[in-house]
């Protein structure tokens, strides 16, 4: 007689199908009920009016997560034509309308039903230092009809203002390291490094830094439970333009008609105007006698010379701390890694010299080499970028590297530390990720309680879970139902 499999009779199999289909409803039902709900997001627009240029930023997160675990993210970015806000000094309603086509855009890229909720800042930074210094009645003016134009979109407009250098320097470090992962996990921090057209700043955490020695340079946080003591520096009139303007009056001291410009490439020859050269409180105090309209600015090409007129503008003498960087302020030793953006990028990134593995000497080579290059030559190479950017670089390379290195003491070993970025996962590296983020309290003070389990780990186990119960109850039915026994072999 043929042995009958004893798991093929009626009770096991309905008992297998019933065990099936719920072991399948439990998890539909883990993973349906656990998944969040579609994502809605939620939008915040700054726009950066910088010394040489405004640019807004429109950022994104998903709506139920914005004050713990969930991501800001920059979606869309654009840059408003012409120059910056202060250049209107004259003309301030055209600064103004200078703004309305980067937010029209940005009408069109928040979803509608977010418009009225969405916040809208302005923060100025060097460009509109100098001209408060200036004339205030005139950065007043600016500010008004800025703020006029802004008012007409349908955003939730937050106002405009001057951001301090504190705050332009200690937001930028916390955009690097929010982007970075690195406040939210509690690592080490990164350093930052901004460099404008009218300022510069240098941030970083030093666990050296005695903020008693210099109170006005500290900054501190408290982020996801993590405390931490920034040391930051903001050098108004040491953004790349005002520096070429220092040190172009260094040499015009006399009021020459001609000068022979080391940091200008061989053959490069242009008149400018001593007016221009004056028309900034960075240089006015060096105004000459007698200086006649114009002057021929011609280049000579050459790193070593450059170096030590870039050096000119900086005064390495005078330090009333333990340690300075330069102009006789405070800097603690240097630490960590750093991430050099703006400026710093553009120029790096043009003269091919942002890889980290570059050593300083090779950067320095190239740097001469480059500058060395006649005019006519540079011109031919690069028929698409503008030539008023082509013909400062050789003078920006050698401002930077001076900077790093005699300005905040960078050394052959510690410049491997620096990494030039633009951005991170898709963020400009920048003030106004951090600046948001700090006013729309996005990071918490203290660390966010997360759910036990992520997600992926909750279906687990509730996978696992619904296995074991339907072996155990299957092993169980064998062990005690009679009927599931294997019945004795008949001879
Ligand atoms: N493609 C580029 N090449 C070289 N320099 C650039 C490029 N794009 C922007 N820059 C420079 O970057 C600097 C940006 O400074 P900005 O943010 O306007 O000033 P600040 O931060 O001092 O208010 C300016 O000096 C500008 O000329
Ligand atoms: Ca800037």
């Amino acid at each position: 007689m043929k042995e009958k499999n004893p798991w093929h009779t009626p009770a096991t199999i309905i008992i297998t199908v019933i065990g099936v289909i719920a072991i399948v409803a439990l998890v539909t039902v883990a993973v349906l009920q656990n998944r969040p709900v579609l994502q809605k997001y939620k939008y915040g627009i700054v726009l950066d009016a910088g010394s040489s240029h405004t640019a807004l930023y429109i950022y994104e997160w998903p709506a139920e997560k914005d004050n713990n675990t969930g991501r800001v993210e920059q979606k869309y970015s654009c840059k408003v034509k012409g120059k910056g806000i202060s250049s209107y000094a004259n003309t301030p309603e055209k600064a103004g309308e200078s703004l309305n086509e980067c937010m029209q855009e940005s009408v069109k890229q928040v979803p509608k039903e977010r418009h009225h909720e969405t916040p809208l800042y302005l923060g100025a930074t060097a460009g509109m230092r100098l001209l408060n210094l200036e004339n205030s009645l005139a950065s007043d003016k600016v500010f008004q009809a800025v703020e006029k134009a802004l008012q007409g979109f349908p955003f939730s407009f937050q106002g405009a203002r001057i951001l301090s250098g504190q705050e332009e320097g200690a937001f930028g470090w916390v955009t690097v390291n929010y982007l970075d992962d690195r406040l939210k996990q509690g690592l080490e921090t990164t350093g930052a490094l901004d460099l404008g057209g009218a300022s510069t700043q240098i941030s970083f955490v030093s666990d050296n830094y005695d903020i008693s020695e210099s109170p006005s340079n500290s900054v501190t946080f408290r982020l996801y439970g993590n405390d931490y003591n920034l040391y930051t520096h903001s050098f108004l009139c040491y953004g790349k333009d005002q520096a070429l303007l220092m040190a172009l009056a260094h040499q015009t001291k006399s009021g020459p008609k001609t000068i022979v410009d080391p940091c200008f490439h061989p053959g490069y020859l242009e008149q400018k105007q001593y007016s221009v050269l004056y028309d900034s409180p960075c240089v006015s105090a060096r105004k000459p006698q007698n200086p006649t309209t114009t002057f021929s600015h011609t280049g000579a090409g050459n790193f070593t010379q450059c170096q030590d007129v870039v050096k000119k503008v900086f005064n390495f003498t005078s330090c009333q701390y333990s340690r300075c960087s330069f102009n006789d302020v405070f800097q603690p030793p240097l630490q960590g890694t750093y991430g050099a953006f703006s400026a710093y990028y553009f120029v790096m990134d043009f003269l091919n010299l942002t890889d980290a593995s570059t050593p300083l000497e090779t950067v320095k080579q190239k740097l001469a080499s480059y500058c060395a290059t006649p005019w006519n030559q540079i011109v031919q190479q690069h028929p698409t970028i503008k030539v008023k950017y082509l013909s400062e670089y050789c003078f920006s390379g050698t401002y930077i590297v001076t900077l790093l290195t005699e300005g905040y003491n960078f050394t052959s070993e510690s410049y491997a530390n620096i990494n030039f970025i633009k951005e991170i996962k898709g963020s400009d590296a920048g003030w106004t990720l951090g600046y948001m983020l700090n006013l729309t309290n996005m990071i918490p003070a203290e660390a966010p309680d997360l759910p036990p389990l992520p997600h992926a780990g909750y279906v687990s186990v509730v996978t696992i879970t619904a296995l074991l119960l339907f072996v155990l109850v299957i092993l169980s039915l064998f062990c005690f139902c009679p009927g599931f026994k294997k019945q004795p072999h008949i001879v």
